[in-house]
């Protein structure tokens, strides 16, 4: 196998359930498992839909892993993130992420023996290469002892002129910690000019508002990141990074997510480091969906989304390429997970008819990262994905209840349509106001999540149908920092530190319906099952074999 030509796409039936049953397959995005306390807003706030999903039906509601190396993460320490958690989910295997090809390309040092590093490598000796990305420790879409290696690697091969452009992160993250990060990176950064290189920071702004948008929704992310990148503008001038950095914090209400942009200046007020002809660029976050935008703009020579002003000739490449349709960077420094023969793929292969749908926010998630980084559909004919628009320009406290009616109604109208054989969508509450930390607003997004799958249960009930309720990795369900113990862990001044990211936790999983056949239930001898096993499972509820290199079902069928 492995070229989609030589693959049989044909899956055998199953045994023992038949074809036909419309299922609506849920995945709830940041929605984990924890023990019930005032900081899990999942616990907090009414969820009787979810509640009915679990209490007294062991058989059929269970906990599976979503972080770590259960979605091919470096290690177990590594929160699950959307990307792994539905390419997993998508794939049905277990794929080393970009996390870890990363790691493993720096340790080996073929990071620097590839095409990539040897074309932007040119720029070295009479140009300047600029670093662009997240620099945090999140590990979610770029890792920041990562970034050192490069600067170091950089250097020691022929760097003369460096110059890093910084997104404070916060959001996989404590908030705050974007100034211990600067100073790591500055105390770097002086090491390498203590050994004649010209380095330092020329740019920043915080992830959020600045260059890491994704799936469309508000050029003007972008363009601030180009602004202050590439023409040495923003509204905030600086000397250091580090002073930057302070300084917009201690304004009323920042944080490391929304800083605004800065650019740090000389002596004379000069920006120290605009991106401009003969330079070369290099965007170290390895995670796609939040680079493909600023992609697009470093790359196309036809580009209509703002007025780029000045487009400087630079060698660009990503740290890994980002959309593998686009061919974009067509420059990398690490080759991304080849992730074939995803489920969805077999599955319209076999002649199952797909209805897909979330908001913007989420949208690529349940059709890109699910169907193995992959855009479009495998069949038109087969396939419809209903992107509904999110709101933009605001933190998603404001907005709790975010579109989750619009898509729980999208996906019944699409299930009593009676077209399509799989409904599925992603409700994106838990994971984006979890992200704000916002404890009260969260437990609002619950609530409305919670709806949103009440109304898409009662479809699959009124068709006769089956349901998968499932998560892509935990964020609402806890929403403080903790010691060893478990205790909620106090900073030095004696505050609650609230927890803004992703959890280690494990998520629920949960199927039934009137479609379901008896004697359907989860096995209980898998050992510490993932979110990659829940693709095979799918298939067999739409009566398929799954490949037999899938990861195992999580259901079997017991005489009743
Ligand atoms: O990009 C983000 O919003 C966060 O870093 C991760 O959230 P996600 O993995 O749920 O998208
Ligand atoms: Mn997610
Ligand atoms: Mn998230």
């Amino acid at each position: 196998m492995g070229s989609s030509g030589d693959v049989n796409w044909k899956l055998a039936d199953h045994p023992k359930l038949p074809k036909g049953k419309t299922i609506g397959l849920i995945v709830l995005d940041g929605w984990g498992e924890s023990d019930p306390d005032q900081y899990n807003c999942i616990h907090k706030a009414p969820t009787p839909a979810m509640d009915s999903l679990k209490d007294g039906k062991p058989d059929t509601w269970r906990l599976i892993k979503a972080h770590g190396t259960a979605v091919g993460l470096p290690s177990e320490d590594d929160m699950g993130n959307s990307e792994v958690g539905h390419n997993a989910l998508g794939a049905g295997r277990i794929y080393a992420q970009g996390a870890k090809l990363v790691d493993l390309a720096l340790a080996s040092g073929k990071i620097y023996e590839d095409e990539g590093f040897k074309y932007i490598s040119q720029s070295f000796e009479k140009g300047t290469v600029h670093l662009i990305g997240l620099l945090s420790d999140g590990g979610v879409h770029s890792r920041l002892d990562q970034v050192q290696l490069l600067l170091k690697g950089f250097a020691e091969r022929g760097a003369k002129r460096i110059r890093v452009h910084i997104l404070t992160d916060g959001r996989d993250v404590l908030d705050g910690s974007s100034v211990g990060f600067v100073e790591t990176l500055e105390a770097d950064l002086a090491a390498l000019r203590a050994k004649g290189v010209d380095a330092q920071v020329a740019s920043g702004g915080g992830r959020m508002y600045v260059t890491m948008d994704r799936y469309e929704n508000d050029w003007s992310v972008v363009k601030r990141g180009w602004d202050a990148q590439v023409l040495g503008e923003a509204p905030h001038k600086f000397k250091s990074a580090l002073e930057a950095v302070k300084t917009l914090r201690a304004e009323p209400g920042a944080n490391d997510q929304y800083l605004p942009s800065f650019v740090i200046v000389d002596d004379n007020g000069k920006a120290v480091g605009p991106i401009v002809d003969g330079d070369a660029v290099v965007t170290f976050n390895f995670r796609a969906d939040r680079m493909v935008m600023h992609a697009k703009a470093l790359e196309y020579k036809d580009f209509d989304k703002f007025d780029r002003v000045r487009v400087p000739d630079i060698r660009y490449a990503g740290m890994l390429q980002y959309d593998g349709e686009l061919k974009l960077p067509s420059r990398y420094l690490v080759s991304p997970p080849l992730i074939d023969r995803t489920s969805g793929e077999y599955l319209a292969h076999n002649g199952v008819r797909t209805f897909a749908c979330s908001e913007t926010v989420k949208f690529g998630h349940v059709t890109f990262f699910w169907n193995g980084n992959r855009s479009g559909y495998f069949n038109e004919k087969l396939e419809e994905y209903v992107e509904i628009p999110s709101d933009s320009g605001i933190s998603f406290n404001v907005q709790p209840k975010m579109k989750a009616l619009e898509i729980a109604e999208k996906a019944r109208d699409a299930i009593l349509s009676g077209k399509f054989d799989q409904v599925r969508v992603n409700l994106p509450n838990g994971d984006m106001v979890g992200h704000t930390g916002d404890i009260e607003a969260t437990v609002v997004a619950c609530e409305a999540a919670d709806r949103a799958v009440r109304t898409i249960l009662d479809a699959i009930e009124q068709v006769g149908g089956i349901y998968v309720v499932t998560a892509d990795h935990g964020n609402a369900e806890d929403m403080v920092k903790r010691d060893k113990s478990g205790k909620p862990a106090l900073d030095k001044e004696g505050n609650l530190q609230i927890l803004t990211s992703h959890t280690l936790k494990p998520v629920p999983i949960a199927i039934g319906g009137p479609g379901l056949s008896a004697g359907v239930r989860f096995r209980q001898d898998i050992e510490t099952p993932g979110l990659a096993n829940v693709a095979a499972t799918v298939m067999n509820l739409h009566g398929f074999v799954a490949p037999s290199d899938y990861e195992t079902s999580l259901i079997e069928v017991v005489e009743k």
